[in-house]
């Protein structure tokens, strides 16, 4: 009962209001009732958005679990709502952990992950957070009887793939073929695919687990630290950024928001459209608009004082691949030393000069989605939030 601990080995940490988080609590629909939600990774980039997203507009929402690594100081402010708020320090490799958080709730969206396509983390432990981690929350809904969860995957499951294919205004359905080699899109596709496997299976009580994935293409938005990385390399370089990839090249983005409000839209209509969302995938896509990685960022950071200078005859693509790969060998060389992860390396080199655009309907057929936030909304908040960050030219 309110144990400080969170988890039966007394290792992940409960802050604010406790709340019950042993496995012993039977069935959902126990003690939190037909309305409590975890929120697995709930304090990062996306998952903050799906929390403040859950409370704002899931009314029928009594308890939220936000179960993460690492606990963001905003939360205290969250638990003076009507709704409460039980934060949970714990890690998702820890299987016991995951199972004290989640029993007894009615749904679990895991948007914890490792997203590293830079070489910070070795490949066992992308493997060991996403797919081991992955694995211990179907075996924590399983073995407690949470029996809704929905999975953040990623358009990497897809794409690019390693012959550098283009993906162009693909939906859920279109053919490509999809190679991985990178530990983190391999990991998530593993991660994926276990999650969809799961959909049927019987959990605690007798009913079955119905499960989904969204796939996000690249995410944007308040607590984008892409996107604060380029604009404090801008200032750095006297307001200005040098153009890499040809405009030509084609990126899906979708705002954080949006992808927010999808988490919550399929996790409130999983129960009533089992049958059909069940064992699902929905790239996540709003009315963002089709640009280059550079350019799109420029919406945002180009209001904020910066400008982005065309350097393609400076730096022809040879050129780019030898700094991605002498940058690789010197992350390799300098590891025993110190991290070197810059953010030019071979694979990010490889997705950013890959075309990698979305257009489905598919979430809005299954289950009602339509984009919370438009386009202006979307790059009015984000063109603020960069106005506002620390060192800013405003
Ligand atoms: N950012 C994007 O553009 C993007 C695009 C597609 C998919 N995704 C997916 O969305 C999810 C969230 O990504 P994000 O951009 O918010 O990343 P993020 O790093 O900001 O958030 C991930 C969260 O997971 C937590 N976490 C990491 N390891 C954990 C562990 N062992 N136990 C518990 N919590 C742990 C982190 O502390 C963090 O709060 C990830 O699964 C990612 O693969 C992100
Ligand atoms: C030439 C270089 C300087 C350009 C650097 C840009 C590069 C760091 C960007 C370009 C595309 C970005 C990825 C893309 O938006 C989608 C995803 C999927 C998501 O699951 C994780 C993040 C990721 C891989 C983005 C990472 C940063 C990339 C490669």
């Amino acid at each position: 009962m309110g144990q400080e601990g969170g988890g039966a080995s007394g290792r992940g940490r409960c802050v604010g209001r406790l709340a019950r988080a042993s496995t012993e609590d039977g069935p959902s629909g126990g003690q939190f009732g037909y309305s409590g939600s975890v929120a697995a990774g709930g304090c990062g980039f996306l998952g903050e958005h799906v929390v403040r997203m859950l409370l704002q507009r899931e009314p029928r929402l009594s308890e939220l679990r936000v179960f993460d690594l690492h606990l963001g100081p905003w939360l205290e402010e969250l638990k003076t709502g009507p709704v409460q708020v039980t934060a949970i320090q714990g890690d998702v490799t820890q299987a016991h952990e995951v199972a004290a958080a989640v029993a007894g709730a009615h749904v679990v969206i895991h948007a914890a992950g490792l997203v590293d396509v830079f070489g910070r983390a070795s490949p066992e432990t992308i493997h060991k957070v996403n797919v081991q981690g992955t694995k211990n929350v179907i075996e924590a809904c399983v073995q407690t009887g949470t029996r809704f969860l929905v999975y953040t995957s990623s358009m990497e499951v897809v794409g690019p793939n390693i012959k550098g294919h283009p993906f162009y205004r693909g939906n859920e359905d279109t053919p490509y073929e999809a190679v991985h080699k990178h530990p983190y899109p391999c990991s998530k596709a593993q991660a994926e695919r276990l999650v969809l496997e799961a959909n049927g299976r019987e959990v605690r009580g007798g009913l079955p687990l119905v499960t989904c994935a969204l796939r996000p293409t690249g995410i944007y938005g308040e607590g984008h630290q892409i996107m604060r990385d380029f604009y404090h390399q801008g200032l750095r370089l006297g307001g200005r950024l040098f153009r890499a990839i040809p405009a030509s090249v084609e990126h899906g983005r979708v705002y954080v928001g949006n992808v927010a409000w999808m988490h919550v839209l399929v996790a409130r209509e999983l129960e009533q459209r089992a049958a059909l969302v069940g064992g699902q995938v929905y790239f996540c896509y709003d009315k963002s608009p089709y640009k280059s990685y550079e350019d799109f960022n420029m919406e945002f950071l180009g209001p904020c004082g910066l400008r982005l200078v065309e350097t393609r005859l400076l730096a022809p693509y040879w050129l780019l691949m030898l700094l991605a790969a002498l940058n690789a060998l010197l992350q390799w060389l300098l590891r025993p030393l110190l991290l070197y992860a810059p953010l030019l390396n071979p694979y990010t080199l490889a997705v950013a000069n890959t075309t990698f655009t979305v257009s489905t309907d598919k979430a809005q057929r299954h289950f009602g989605y339509e984009p919370l936030f438009s386009w202006e909304d979307s790059r009015t908040r984000t063109i603020r939030w960069v106005q506002a960050m620390e060192g800013s030219a405003q």
